[in-house]
């Protein structure tokens, strides 16, 4: 793709940071890519496989690895040196954030799907990109019936974590959680799975919910500027998504229930004003536990306790906006064969 406009979709994207006109190319082998807005492509193969495959990051424009993740698979499809069986939707979701190296520019885009976007008397780019990106995952899965609808979003935490690379299954309203989807996720190195407790307005909730997607917020370490980032700790995600993108037929091995760490989210602490504050300190990492009893933040007249031994604290983050979760606390949890779906 030598002197396309392609040969540095993320660059292009992030010199037109909220908005990209629309365009279209093609590869040698037939695929068609189509550029639908900035940090949104879309690739067609002449003859696609059962996957339909979102690929998101920098939903947060500060959480850089998986955006250098997403870009080497790009530019690897775009180069011809990896084929491209299975429809794919490119999604580069913050490139304004990107650019200013932070995680939200007015609100954060990860609090605004499911229609939260169009709620109240707010109006920001970040609601509008919300709107948008909707609408493209709506018109990508829209596009056919019958295929797998896959949607991985990938982040970085804020903290270290304990358990470096973890995912979130989002509320599945009592369906089965899938096994073979556990299996994609451990055998790339994420092998510890938060349970939602509840519908949020995530953009993995969304897919899920909407398109009866298999979707997952996918957290991938801790956030770094571009550039820092060492590739060979998502070797195993990345050699994952090769095989899901190239071989249509490709199936992760199966695993043994037990080679996975499940939790269950058994309170979620919400920032109600600015007095809010935590009673831990800043470098504790995610997936540290307290003992039953121990004051964990305080927000005026409301604390939050530890109710059920060994909790566990990821995500807690005092400067999030009010009315926005601060903190998820965990339990250790158990994936019971009732649970799981048959294949
Ligand atoms: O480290 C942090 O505090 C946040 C990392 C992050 O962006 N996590 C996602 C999780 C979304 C989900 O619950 O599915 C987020 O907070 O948006
Ligand atoms: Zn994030």
């Amino acid at each position: 793709m030598n002197g396309s406009r392609l040969d540095d979709f993320l660059a292009l994207s992030r010199s037109n940071p909220w908005e990209l006109a629309p365009f279209q190319e093609s590869l040698p082998d037939g695929s068609q890519i189509q550029v639908w807005d900035t940090g949104v492509l879309c690739i067609e193969p002449a003859v696609p496989g059962n996957r339909d495959l979102v690929l998101s990051s920098g939903i947060h424009g500060n959480e850089t690895a998986p955006i250098e993740l997403c870009e080497r698979l790009l530019k690897a499809i775009l180069s011809g040196h990896l084929p491209c069986r299975q429809r794919l939707l490119f999604i580069f979701g913050n490139p304004a954030a990107m650019n200013l190296g932070v995680r939200e520019v007015e609100e954060n885009l990860n609090r605004l799907f499911s229609g939260a976007h169009a709620r109240g008397d707010k109006r920001n780019h970040e609601r509008e990109r919300a709107a948008r990106l909707e609408q493209y995952v709506t018109r990508f899965f829209q596009a056919r019936d019958g295929a797998e609808r896959l949607h991985y979003d990938l982040h970085t935490a804020i903290r270290p974590s304990a358990y470096e690379k973890f995912a979130i299954y989002p509320f599945t309203h009592g369906a089965p959680y899938s096994r073979s989807q556990l299996a994609f996720l451990c055998s790339a190195g994420v092998d510890t799975i938060l349970l939602a407790h509840g519908p949020t307005t995530t953009f993995s909730y969304f897919s899920a919910r909407n398109f009866g997607a298999h979707a997952f917020t996918v957290e991938l370490g801790k956030v770094m500027p571009f550039g820092q980032n060492d590739a060979s700790r998502f070797a195993a995600i990345e050699l994952n998504l090769e095989q899901l993108i190239s071989k249509p037929d490709w199936q992760p091995a199966a695993i043994d229930l037990g080679q996975i760490r499940i939790f269950r989210v058994c309170q979620e602490i919400i920032k109600q004003s600015e007095q809010f504050c935590f009673h831990f300190a800043d470098t504790v990492a995610n997936f540290s536990a307290f003992p039953v009893g121990t004051l964990l933040a305080e927000d005026g007249e409301q604390h939050w306790f530890v109710r059920e031994p060994e909790e566990a604290v990821v995500f807690p983050n005092a400067g999030v906006a009010r009315g926005q979760r601060a903190a998820l606390m965990l339990s250790a949890a158990e994936l019971t064969v009732d649970m799981l779906d048959g294949s």
